[in-house]
């Protein structure tokens, strides 16, 4: 931590001593791409470490108190050690797996909402660079990190694959305030060697100090975590085969390799830039190809948009089974394209959500969700192919399981089942200032009540996030 050695070390709100807790109510989540599953009168047990032990459902409408008596004796558990949170008696709550991003830029964010005319070039050099170089100001950067992790924590994230800067006091402080609040986090000092402007740029041996430095602090900072409790992780971050030069792209891949860490990047975002890059790297066969050469394809690798990729270059992503993370929210505003998520999936390439802020202009991933929906009926339009259209089952899963499946976490995050992190938001579609209107024949059905949510919610109806079967945020 960047606390003063001296000073007691802070734990994490997601680590904070809990009783075991027994949640009872309705549970919505995505076993599976295109399923939903809604379990009412369910009552779910989570132990000290947040990890889910119980998991029964009860006959619709039955008595939940006699219920829960029933889970108490069959489980063995003593009355006064628990905690129990009994929401049956609200038709419009929901618990729902907390949200995954798995491509956000948190230095960004003051600028979501601000990118004109620009496409991603002229973007990242007018709006983008000036904003990121201010972070070597590390009051600048708490300022920020703090109103970003506040942000996407009350928007249900409770995972986030973080880029941040350059400045690895700044990427420390990014880790530290991330840890403190309870949000998982992958960790990115951002990586640029090359094509950068004057006072935003770094060598190849400040990059590997600064690297170096970021993860020792990082993996410092969650000494003692099992692995399913860890809260930060260090991810790989060479910003783009645009900015970085082939030595540091190698060496970044060998580091990953050695330490078995996480990588993120971008791929084919935009023309300009996909053309820009096989100039510079001529002697590679495509753009994915950079990557793959110098090691940074794994499974553990998060590739954001892939708007415009080939055959060749999807079979690499299979063959290294790299993840991609799908930003529609971005891709819109900046118009770099339509990514063909429905081709991907049907080859097997895992794929996810990403807020891309500040190219994406908004901090939630339900918005993204929805604009996934949205853009595959806009490829729809484009190629009269019917089957490119995502339900709202299939982006929700995106937004939960399949940030899970490309961070590789998914065998213990995303789902409502035994064995798994209670990581979850509270719904409540009914809030007050709530942005959708309820009317009493739709209550109960629940496809309804989800697309509603999905189309016409927002931050206001996630009224508590948990991380690990702690509570991160309560808005009640
Ligand atoms: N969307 C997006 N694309 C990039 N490509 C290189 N850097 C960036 C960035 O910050 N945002
Ligand atoms: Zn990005």
């Amino acid at each position: 931590m960047t606390q003063d050695s001296h000073q007691p070390k802070i734990s994490s709100l997601a680590l904070a001593p809990i009783k075991f807790k027994l949640y009872y109510g309705t549970f919505v989540y995505t076993p599976a791409l295109g399923e939903l599953s809604v379990s009412t009168d369910t009552c779910i047990g989570v132990d000290k470490k947040g990890t889910i032990k119980i998991k029964k459902q009860f006959e619709e409408g039955s008595d939940s108190e006699s219920n829960i008596d029933l889970v108490i004796a069959e489980n063995g558990l003593e009355r006064s050690e628990l905690e129990i949170l009994d929401y049956s008696a609200d038709p419009n709550k929901f618990f729902f797996p907390g949200f995954i991003d798995t491509h956000i830029h948190a230095p960004q964010v003051p600028n979501n909402g601000i990118f004109g005319n620009t496409t991603l070039l002229e973007w990242l050099e007018k709006y983008t660079f000036p904003l990121e170089a201010s972070f070597k100001d590390v009051k600048t950067a708490s300022y920020i990190y703090n109103k970003v992790i506040d942000r996407t924590l009350t928007n249900g994230t409770t995972l986030a694959s973080y880029y941040a800067t350059i400045h690895e006091n700044a990427t420390k402080l990014l880790n530290d305030i991330a840890y403190l609040k309870g949000q998982r986090a992958m960790i990115g000092k951002t990586c640029m060697n090359q094509h950068s402007p004057d006072n935003y740029i770094e060598t190849l041996d400040e990059c590997k100090e600064a690297q170096y430095g970021v993860i020792k602090h990082v993996e410092e900072t969650n000494e003692g975590h099992e692995s399913f409790d860890v809260i930060t992780k260090p991810i790989i971050t060479p910003r783009f085969a645009g900015s970085c030069t082939e030595e540091l792209m190698k060496w970044l891949g060998e580091l990953s390799q050695s330490g078995e860490y996480h990588v993120q990047t971008h791929l084919s975002e935009n023309h300009g830039e996909i053309k820009w890059i096989a100039d510079m790297f001529p002697h590679f066969d495509s753009y994915a190809d950079i990557y793959a050469k110098c090691n940074l394809l794994t499974n553990r690798t998060v590739l954001a948009h892939c708007i415009h990729i080939s055959e060749e270059e999807k079979d690499l992503l299979v063959k290294h089974n790299s993840g991609i993370s799908h930003c529609p929210t971005s891709n819109s505003s900046i118009t770099s394209g339509e990514a063909r998520i429905r081709w991907l999936l049907d080859n097997g390439v895992k794929v996810s959500l990403g807020t891309d802020c500040s190219g994406g202009f908004s901090p939630s991933i339900l918005t993204v969700a929805r604009h996934a929906l949205l853009v595959s009926r806009h490829l729809v339009m484009k190629s009269k192919q019917d089957q490119q259209k995502l339900t709202t089952a299939e982006v929700l899963f995106l937004a939960t399981v399949g940030g899970a499946q490309v961070l590789n976490v998914d065998s213990y995050l995303g789902k409502f089942e035994t064995g798994f992190q209670f990581d979850a938001q509270l719904i409540d579609l009914n809030v007050e200032n709530s942005p959708l209107d309820l009317f009493p024949f739709q209550q109960g059905r629940w496809q309804e009540l989800l697309d509603k949510w999905l189309f016409n919610g927002d931050d206001r109806n996630t009224v508590k996030v948990f991380v690990n079967g702690r509570c991160v945020v309560s808005k009640v």
